[in-house]
Order: C-alpha cells, then structure tokens, then sequence
C-alpha cells in the first residue's frame, strides 16, 4: 500500500511536470511563433523575451520536477515512462542552453541554429507529451484509481494547442481572402516587395 506521502508527492510530481511541459512550453512555442510576420522592433522584442524568460520558467519548473522524483522515487529506470522522462530532462536542458547560445540574427550559423532549435523545440514537446500519457498509466498502475477524465482533459488541451499552432500558419493566408479582388496600385513600400530581412533590422541587435 501506498503511503500518503508518497502518493502526494506523486501528484505533486504529476502537476509539475504538467505545468510545465503540457502548458507553459507549449504556449511559449505559440508566443514566439507570432513574431513570423511581425514588422516591429519594439513588438519583436517583446515576443522574444516573453519566449525566453517563459522557456527558462518551464525548464526550472521541470526540475523541480525531476529534483522531486529523485529525491523521493526509487530511481530505478526500468520502465518507458522513468527512461523517457531522463530522456525528456536532458534534452530540455540541450535546448535551453541552444536557445541562450545563439549565432546572431545575420550570420552565418542562424539558419542552421534556427532549424536545430526548431526540431528540437518541437520534438521535446512532443516527448513531454508522451511522457505526461505514460505518467497518468503509471499513477493508474500504483494508485488504481480511475485517470481517464484527466486523459480526456488533457487530449483536449493539447489538441485546441495543435489547432492553434495550425491556424498561425494559415492566418495571414485567411485574412488575405477578404481583401484579394481590392484594385489597389502597388507601392514600393509594399510589405512583399521589402526583403525579409530588412523587416527585422531595429530588433536584429538583441534577437
Ligand atoms: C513530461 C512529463 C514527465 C516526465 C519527464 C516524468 C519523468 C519521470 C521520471 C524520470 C520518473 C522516475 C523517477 C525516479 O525514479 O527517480 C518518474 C516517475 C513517476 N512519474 Fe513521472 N514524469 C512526467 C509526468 C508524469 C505525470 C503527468 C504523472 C501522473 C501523475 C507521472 C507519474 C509518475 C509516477 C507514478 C512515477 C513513479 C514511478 C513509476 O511508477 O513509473 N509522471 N517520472
Ligand atoms: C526548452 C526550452 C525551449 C523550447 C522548447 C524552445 C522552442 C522554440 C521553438 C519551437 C522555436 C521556433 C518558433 C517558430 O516556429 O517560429 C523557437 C524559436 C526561438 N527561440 Fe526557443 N525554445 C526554448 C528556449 C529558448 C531560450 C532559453 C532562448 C533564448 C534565451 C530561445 C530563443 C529563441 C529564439 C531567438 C527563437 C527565434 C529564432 C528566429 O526566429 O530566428 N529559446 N524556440
């Protein structure tokens, strides 16, 4: 039988890493995802640093996640859910410390950066997720209680995220549907006919 204590620490366990990893990295994904076709410096700005410092709260919150397991849990790694979250924890880590060493906006190197930190953003996330399914099992297994409410919650959640990070895609293409037949000269100082990177240039400094 499971001691109370235990069993809180579980929850505690649980909630963390949920807190973490099924919200705050996602969410932060989704904030940084808005400056793609941000013309701003001051807005850019913004958006990074609310993807970094919220990145860097969810890495912590994590932690304490895994400090907590490894205090109190047995440590034995023998099953997909304890492997995967060692896993989880030390690519998080290599992605933190990818975001705060970058090459900077111009250079060389960004573009290869931005394609590894990309990858890994998304497949770290994706690992979490899993590893939040694999969680709830095996709180079902030790506890025998019922978790299939909280998996139907948390299938909703992380699906209404999906939707969200699909519909940024399609978001400009959308609003473009309403204004397509509007017979309007073309200006030199048309958003398309300014290269990309000049759109960038008073944040380029500090992101
Ligand atoms: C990204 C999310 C998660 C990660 C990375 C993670 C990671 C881990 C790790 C590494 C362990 C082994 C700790 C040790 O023995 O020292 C563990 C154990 C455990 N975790 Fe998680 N966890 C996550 C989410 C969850 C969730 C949402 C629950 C549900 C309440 C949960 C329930 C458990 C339970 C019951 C154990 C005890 C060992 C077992 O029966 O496998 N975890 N977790
Ligand atoms: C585990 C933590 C992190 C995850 C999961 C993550 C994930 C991501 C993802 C998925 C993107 C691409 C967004 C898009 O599609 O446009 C991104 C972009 C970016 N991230 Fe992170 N990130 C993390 C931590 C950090 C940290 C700590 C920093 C800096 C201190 C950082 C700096 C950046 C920058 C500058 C970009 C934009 C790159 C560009 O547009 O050229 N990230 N991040």
């Amino acid at each position: 039988m499971m001691s109370p204590k235990l069993l809180f620490e579980i929850k505690v366990h649980g909630f963390l890493l949920w807190a973490s990893v099924g919200l705050l990295m996602p969410a932060s994904i989704l904030i940084k995802r808005m400056s793609n076709r941000e013309q701003s410096g001051t807005r850019l700005r913004i958006i990074f640093y609310l993807h970094a410092i919220t990145q860097v709260v969810s890495v912590l919150l994590a932690t304490a996640g895994a400090v907590m397991s490894i205090k109190y849990f047995d440590n034995s790694f023998n099953n997909d859910h304890q492997r995967i979250g060692l896993a989880f924890y030390i690519i998080m880590w290599l992605q933190a410390f990818l975001g705060i060493f970058r090459p900077q906006r111009g250079s060389k190197g960004r573009s290869i950066w931005f394609l590894f930190h990309w990858v890994m953003g998304i497949s770290v996330s994706l690992l979490g997720v899993i590893n939040i399914y694999t969680g709830l099992q095996a709180y079902k297994k030790r506890t025998s209680k019922n978790v299939s409410i909280w998996t139907v919650i948390f299938t909703v959640e992380i699906s209404l995220i999906l939707f969200l990070y699909l519909l940024q895609e399609k978001w400009e293409y959308i609003k473009e549907q309403g204004s397509i037949l509007r017979n309007k000269p073309i200006q030199p100082t048309d958003r398309e006919l300014v290269s990309p990177r000049c759109q960038h240039k008073d944040a380029s400094l500090i992101i």
